[in-house]
């Protein structure tokens, strides 16, 4: 019993030793801790149920101890054996209990008045062995305490290992998508490398590139260096040249000047019209003499009978500057009248008029057919034109010109506006010529006046006459026969530079039918209008004659045309007529007039002529 009960601090000397278990418990949990793998669990369950057992085992030994103890005991007393079956019980009842959870231990025996027996000292050591079970029932109850809450520990370990492993599951994704981005970086990075290679190979083209252009550059730095010290030269060169056209063109203007007046400033051109289509009668006998550079005579041969019924020819010839046959066209015509437009822009005035007998292409000369063509365009239009031309090549040499013009008619003496939009309008209106004496110029009063700026103006402003004129026509038989026309044409000329100025006028006239008033046998208004006629024309003749006798005073207000013609028939202006000449046999009287009053006044002398 004693050996038994000996052993049972061998089995106790485990449990016994609480540090060695708490010891061991303390390293079970740190490996717990540090491992928390499922092995590790289930040793340290292992573990536990192993002290449960040795537990149970120690108490179960106790507890058959007591019993045997106890049985032993009955033969002593039946008190004592009842005592002892019912304390064996008990205390069996409570070891089977202490199996369960906490075991109940029976109370002390009674001392003895005897030495103790074998039952008291068995109640000694299972008082002892009492103290010894609580003691290891405590040290249990702490381990089961220290194993639960190793428990938690495990499970808030388990938990935290599968956060940590839901963490790592998180982290390789992450760290998957980073190693994908990183793979984006590295190719951008790549593509960065090569695109900066391509570059350095760019820079060091563009680099030997531009060096090339910078030595081209050195070279053309230099050619510019030159070509400044040329352009310098040259700009000296041209102001050099600048001072001597300006003086050449002084020069020429002064030559030119001198050739009009050797040939006159009142020259007179003849001009022989061709029959027409819708003619049929004869054809008056002209001679045109060949002569070098030009034709200046024409040759009329007449037939005449005398008082006693003989017929003699009569043969008349006439010299004027230049003659032009029916060949002649209106661009050999200008090339004359060139000279006057030249005249006019160099600041003196200019007149030309046509004179001769209905019919005998005065319009034609001046004007030009109704639907012309560069070909068959008149004087006026070829005059502006070329006032254009030559004011264009003027701007050269600093010049600038203003151009104006006014277009008006003298009918039965009286002044009309022909650039009036609406004639009839100017019913009643008065007109009058004035001249300004400082410039040489005149100009209508109350007429439209137009800037002639360009062509276009030009022919608007021929159109608008055209018409009023065709209007008056119609009101009036052959009234274009019966009136002047005048288109007045002004220019004035400043120079910036050499400070000059040039005023010129230019007076282009379209002169009425000068048949003689027996023939016509007028009548009525025709009479009146033949007698203005013939009184203008008269006038005319008149103050030529003046001009050419240099007469002190020539009364050039005895009729609105010569008025009007002052300055341009006065001492500055270059006066150009043109006798226009029909070629038919039945208007030979006419034509012989016409060549008398145009011999006439090529033999006059205007002046010598002086610039505005
Ligand atoms: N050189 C010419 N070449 C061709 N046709 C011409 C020429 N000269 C005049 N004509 C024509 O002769 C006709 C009369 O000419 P125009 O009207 O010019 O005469 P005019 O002297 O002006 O007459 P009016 O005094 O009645 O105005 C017109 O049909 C015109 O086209």
């Amino acid at each position: 019993m004693s050996s038994r009960l000996s052993k049972l601090p061998v089995h106790m000397n485990v449990l016994n030793s609480p540090r060695k278990i708490k010891s061991a418990t303390t390293s079970s949990s740190k490996k717990l801790a540090n491992t928390s793998t499922t092995g590790n669990k289930v040793f340290s369950s292992a573990k536990n149920t192993s002290l449960k057992r040795k537990l149970q085992s120690a108490t179960t030994s106790s507890a058959k101890k007591l019993a045997s103890t106890s049985t032993t005991g009955n033969t002593s007393t039946t008190g004592n054996k009842v005592f002892s079956s019912a304390k064996n019980t008990s205390l069996k009842r409570k070891n089977v209990d202490s199996t369960r959870g906490r075991i109940q231990y029976p109370p002390p025996p009674a001392p003895l008045s005897k030495p103790p027996s074998k039952i008291e000292v068995l109640r000694d050591e299972n008082s002892k062995l009492k103290k010894q079970f609580d003691e290891l029932r405590k040290e249990y109850d702490e381990i089961i305490t220290e194993s639960k809450q190793l428990q938690n520990e495990i499970q808030e370990e388990e938990c935290a290992r599968k956060e940590y492993i839901k963490d790592i599951d998180r982290m390789k994704k992450r760290v998957a998508n980073e190693e994908a981005h990183v793979k984006e970086i590295e190719d951008y990075i790549a593509n960065l490398q090569q695109n900066r290679n391509d570059m350095i190979k760019n820079n060091s083209k563009l680099a030997s590139e531009m060096k090339a252009y910078r030595c081209e550059l050195e070279i053309a730095n230099e050619n510019i260096t030159n070509q400044s010290e040329n352009i310098t030269n040259n700009i000296n060169q041209i102001q050099e040249f600048t001072s001597k056209l300006q003086e050449y063109e002084r020069l020429r203007r002064k030559l030119h000047n001198d050739v009009q007046d050797l040939k006159g400033n009142i020259r007179v051109f003849c001009r022989v019209r061709p029959l027409l289509d819708s003619e049929s009668q004869n054809i008056a006998n002209f001679k045109f003499p060949k002569e070098i550079p030009f034709n200046r005579k024409i040759s009329l041969i007449s037939t005449k009978t005398n008082y006693l019924g003989e017929k003699k020819e009569i043969f008349k010839e006439y010299q004027f500057d230049q003659v032009f046959d029916t060949f002649a066209t209106q661009k050999d015509i200008f090339s004359e009248v060139a000279h006057i437009v030249q005249s006019v822009v160099d600041g003196y005035n200019g007149c030309i008029f046509a004179y001769g007998q209905t019919g005998a292409g005065k319009t034609y000369t001046m004007t030009g057919p109704t639907n012309a063509t560069p070909e068959t365009e008149g004087m006026i239009p070829r005059a502006v034109r070329l006032i254009y031309d030559i004011i264009q090549d003027l701007k050269t040499q600093c010049w600038k010109f203003t151009l104006e013009g006014q277009f008006i008619e003298i009918y039965n003496d009286n002044i009309r506006d022909l650039l009036v939009a609406d004639p009839s309008s100017t019913n009643g209106v008065k007109h009058k010529t004035i001249h300004d004496e400082r410039t040489g110029t005149t100009r209508i009063s109350k007429a439209t006046t137009v800037d002639l700026d360009c062509p276009n103006t030009l022919n608007q402003a021929l159109k608008t006459a055209a018409h009023n004129r065709a209007v008056a026509a119609t009101k009036c038989n052959a009234h274009s026969s019966r009136s002047h026309s005048v288109f007045m044409i002004r220019l004035r000329g400043t120079n910036d530079n050499s400070n000059e100025t040039r005023i010129g006028s230019l007076n282009l006239i379209d002169l009425a039918g000068s048949e003689r008033l027996s023939k016509s046998e007028s009548k009525g208004d025709q009479l009146q209008e033949a007698k203005h006629i013939n009184s203008s024309l008269s006038h005319l003749k008149t103050v030529i004659q003046g001009i050419k006798k240099d007469s002190c005073h020539i009364n050039f207000r005895d009729s609105s045309l010569t008025w009007l013609l002052k300055n341009s028939l006065g001492g500055n202006a270059k006066v150009l007529m043109l006798v226009n000449i029909s070629p038919l046999e039945s208007s030979l009287s006419e034509t012989e007039s016409s060549l008398e009053f145009a011999r006439m006044v090529n033999s006059a002398h205007v002046g010598t002529a002086h610039k505005n």
